[in-house]
Parts: C-alpha cells; sequence; structure tokens
C-alpha cells in the first residue's frame, strides 16, 4: 500500500494527544510504590500494624485485579466507552489515594486499606483505557510501537520518582505530607484526563472522516472465544514475563541485603534499575517502528531475562550487571508486546483484550508472589529456589515466543516488516466491524478469525 504523507500539524497533535495519555496514568503509578517508598518498618510503626498487613496494602490491590481489570476493559467496549471510562477510573484511583492520605493523618489502616482496594478497582483499568487510548490514536501509523514505548517508559518513570520524592517528604516534612503529594499527582492525572477526553472528541471526528466504518456490530463477552490463538500465547507471554520482573522487584530489596550484604538504601537503587533503564524503550519503539519484526525483539527480551536472572541468582557476579539486564529486557518487551495486540484484534475490542491481559498478569503476579514469600519463609531467605523459579518462568516465556515465531510463519501478522503491520492493522480494522455483525447473524457457531 502507498504511504500517504501527513502533515505536520497531524503529528503535533497527535503527539499532544500522547503527551495527556501519558500524563493520565502518571499519578496511579507514581502512588502504587508508596508503601515501599515508604517502607515496611515505617508504614507498620506509623499505623501500630505487623508484618502481614503491610503486604495487605498490595494484596488489596492485586486480588481484586483479577477479575476486575477484565470486566472494566469489556465496560470500556460495551457500556461507558473509553472517556467515560477513563474518567470514572482516574475518579477512582484519586479517591482511593484520597482515603489513604486521610488514613495517613489519623492513622486508621483498615481506611488505608479501603483507600488501596478502591485505588485498584480504578488503577489497572485505568492503565487499560490507556492502552486503548494509545491504539485509537497511533493505529495503523508508523509509529504505533513507539507511541506504546512512550506511554510506558513515561508511566515508569512515575514509578522511579516516587522511590526519591515519597521518602525525602517523609523526612523533610512527614509520613502524611509524603502520601498527600501522591493525591495531587492523582489530580495532575484526573485534569489531563479530561484535557484528553476533549482532545479525543476531535480525534475521532477527524478519523470518522478519515475512514468511515458501518457501526453494527455489538460487542458481545463472548467475542473472547473467537479471540485468535496467537492473542493467547500472548496473554501467556505477558505472565511468563511480568512474574519474573515485578515479583522479583517486590523482594528486590531485602534479596540484595541479604544476598550481596547491601545496606537497605544501595539495595532499593538498585531494585528500581529496571524501571529507570525504562527510559529509553522509546528509542527502542522508534528503531522497532523501522524495521518491525515484534516477535523478533521478545525473543530478545526474554534471553536477556532469562540471562539476568541467571546471574542474579546463582553467581555472585556485580548485581549491577543483572539489573541492567533485566531493565534492557523491560525495555525491549514494553515496546514490542503492547502494540501486537491491536495487530491481532479489532479496536472495537481492545479494551477487553487488554483487560483480559491484565487480569492474567494480576492473577499470576497475586498468586507467584505468595508462592515466592512462602518459599522465602520456609526455607530462611534461600533465594536459590525462588530464582529458579524465574529462570524457569522467564524460559518458558522464551519458548512461547519461539512457538509464536513458529505459527507466523503461516500467519505472517507479527513478525513481519513495519509497514506490513500497519497495512494489516488497517484492513483488519476496515473489515472487522460489517464482517463480525455479518457473519454472526448468519452463522453463530462459524469461527470468525479476526
Ligand atoms: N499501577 C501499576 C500499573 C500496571 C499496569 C499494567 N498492569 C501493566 O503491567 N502495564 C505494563 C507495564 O509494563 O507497566
Amino acid at each position: 500500500m502507498s504511504e500517504v504523507k501527513q502533515p505536520w500539524t497531524e503529528h503535533a497533535f497527535r503527539y499532544l494527544g500522547l503527551f495527556f495519555i501519558c500524563m493520565m496514568t502518571f499519578g496511579s503509578y507514581y502512588i502504587y510504590d508508596i508503601p515501599s517508598a515508604l517502607t515496611q518498618d515505617k508504614i507498620d510503626t506509623w499505623y501500630g500494624v505487623k508484618e502481614i498487613k503491610y503486604s495487605l496494602l498490595y494484596a488489596v490491590y492485586n486480588f481484586p485485579n483479577m477479575v476486575i481489570v477484565f470486566f472494566g476493559g469489556f465496560l470500556i467496549d460495551t457500556v461507558f466507552g473509553l472517556k467515560l471510562g477513563s474518567i470514572i477510573f482516574c475518579c477512582l484511583v484519586m479517591t482511593g489515594q484520597i482515603l489513604f492520605s486521610i488514613s495517613a493523618n489519623s492513622k486508621t489502616f483498615w481506611l488505608a486499606l479501603l483507600g488501596r482496594t478502591i485505588f485498584g478497582l480504578g488503577g489497572e483499568s485505568l492503565s487499560v483505557a490507556q492502552s486503548t487510548f494509545c491504539a485509537a490514536w497511533f493505529n495503523g501509523r508508523n509509529d504505533l510501537n513507539l507511541a506504546f514505548a512512550i506511554t510506558l517508559g513515561f508511566s515508569r518513570i512515575g514509578s522511579a520518582v516516587n522511590f526519591q520524592v515519597t521518602p525525602t517528604l517523609d523526612n523533610k516534612f512527614s509520613l502524611p505530607t509524603a502520601v498527600w503529594f501522591g493525591a495531587i499527582c492523582c489530580g495532575i492525572s484526573f485534569v489531563a484526563c479530561i484535557v484528553l477526553c476533549f482532545l479525543d472528541m476531535a480525534r475521532s471526528r477527524k478519523d470518522a472522516a478519515n475512514n468511515p466504518v458501518i457501526k453494527n456490530d455489538p460487542v458481545s463477552i463472548k467475542d473472547i472465544t473467537k479471540f485468535p490463538k496467537m492473542v493467547w500465547l500472548i496473554f501467556a507471554l505477558v505472565v511468563f514475563f511480568y512474574v519474573p520482573l515485578f515479583v522479583f522487584v517486590s523482594i528486590g530489596t531485602q534479596f540484595f541485603v541479604n544476598k550481596f550484604g547491601t545496606t537497605s538504601s544501595f539495595a532499593g537503587v538498585l531494585t528500581s534499575i529496571p524501571y529507570y533503564t525504562a527510559a529509553p524503550s522509546p528509542v527502542i519503539g522508534f528503531i522497532i517502528d523501522r524495521v518491525g519484526r515484534n516477535l523478533s525483539w521478545m525473543a530478545l527480551s526474554m534471553i536477556l531475562l532469562v540471562v539476568a536472572h541467571s546471574i542474579l541468582g546463582f553467581t555472585m557476579v556485580n548485581p549491577y550487571v543483572g539489573m541492567i539486564l533485566m531493565g534492557f529486557s523491560y525495555a525491549i518487551m514494553a515496546a514490542s508486546i503492547w502494540p501486537t495486540i491491536p495487530a491481532l484484534i479489532p479496536s472495537s475490542r481492545l479494551g477487553t483484550a487488554y483487560g483480559l491481559a491484565f487480569a492474567f498478569q494480576n492473577a499470576a503476579i497475586a498468586l507467584s508472589g505468595l508462592l515466592v514469600n512462602a518459599i522465602l519463609e520456609k526455607t530462611n531467605n534461600n533465594y536459590y529456589y525462588t530464582e529458579a523459579i524465574f529462570v524457569g518462568s522467564a524460559a518458558i516465556g522464551l519458548l512461547i515466543v519461539v512457538l509464536l515465531i513458529l505459527i507466523d510463519l503461516k500467519e505472517k501478522k507479527l513478525n513481519i516488516p513495519s509497514q506490513d503491520m500497519k497495512d494489516n492493522i488497517k484492513l483488519l480494522n476496515k473489515q472487522s466491524e460489517p464482517l463480525l455483525s455479518e457473519q454472526s447473524s448468519i452463522n453463530n457457531n462459524q469461527e470468525i478469525t479476526y
């Protein structure tokens, strides 16, 4: 297909939208790790609670999201729409953090848990909305991978900044001030979300004028049974990649103190390296937009993750080496995996698809987090077993990518030059809406391939 040159105003408009897409989740990424940045000891002393209760501040976020985030995505596609859905999820995030801040003033632990629960009801679904916005604004353009990479890189800077700002505010002023600052960040994200919704109205009008589609295709929960097998393999890969990353990060500080004898503040610096190295992710996204072949990049990322955990778990090599490799692995995966979903699923069902991916991810992180902590407790902090789990998980992830590459030799959807992938996405969205409605009214048993 021939390439039509876009005017610079069109690019400027898309990148203005992208700025607000990034800002919309800045607050939620910032506040997620506030308990960890304050440290368990401080939280326990402040609220007068014991260890197990501290972990509840994370559990109340992750456990409901085994289910909630899937419905969040589905509701975006069916009831709320993207704009109203984002506003509702942003409100939940902000309300949750305000309650957490009030609990910090009143030293009421149950209120802190309520706040984190309400944050969880909105936090993951807001990330689904963010990915769906990103796909809506950049589908069919040359810079889809770059846009996803900028979004994640920016969000992760939010996570990393929290680890510096929260302890500083806590030391200089007080613990409640540090927590309220998180609420202010959520307020800024809420305003960004409102601005984005206005911009998105203009974007929808422009896109509808350029690519008119016949909208007669109600989204149903049963549609997930028609998702192609490649997208299920992508969901599996999300699980096997993020478990060795996020679960490791959650025990990282203690790991470095125990295994390498570092101070806890230096251990914190080491642990946050993968979040900082997400910053060059846009550069990688830019390269992938030029060369395409997302699956090959994902294979490289999985290899780096296997090597990183093998070095960290089974050698005494300087921990910077393993953590920087893990960071590169994350930067590459963040830029290459999320844009593959719009290449397999039409825009009208992207909320559901991202919702499913995050639901599996949350379930896996919550359950394996419990398993890993139980193993550490039973083995008196022997990290050999937990690192074996992380290496095993990354190795399974690598096998899944190899399987995807083999399937794609025939399907030619994901490991192809970027121009071909872009053309496929345009075709998928042009065809899917009339195609789905026609097919489902003709024969409900007939398989529909997106
Ligand atoms: N509060 C943390 C948001 C996580 C969002 C989502 N589950 C996710 O993992 N996104 C991809 C990423 O790399 O952050």
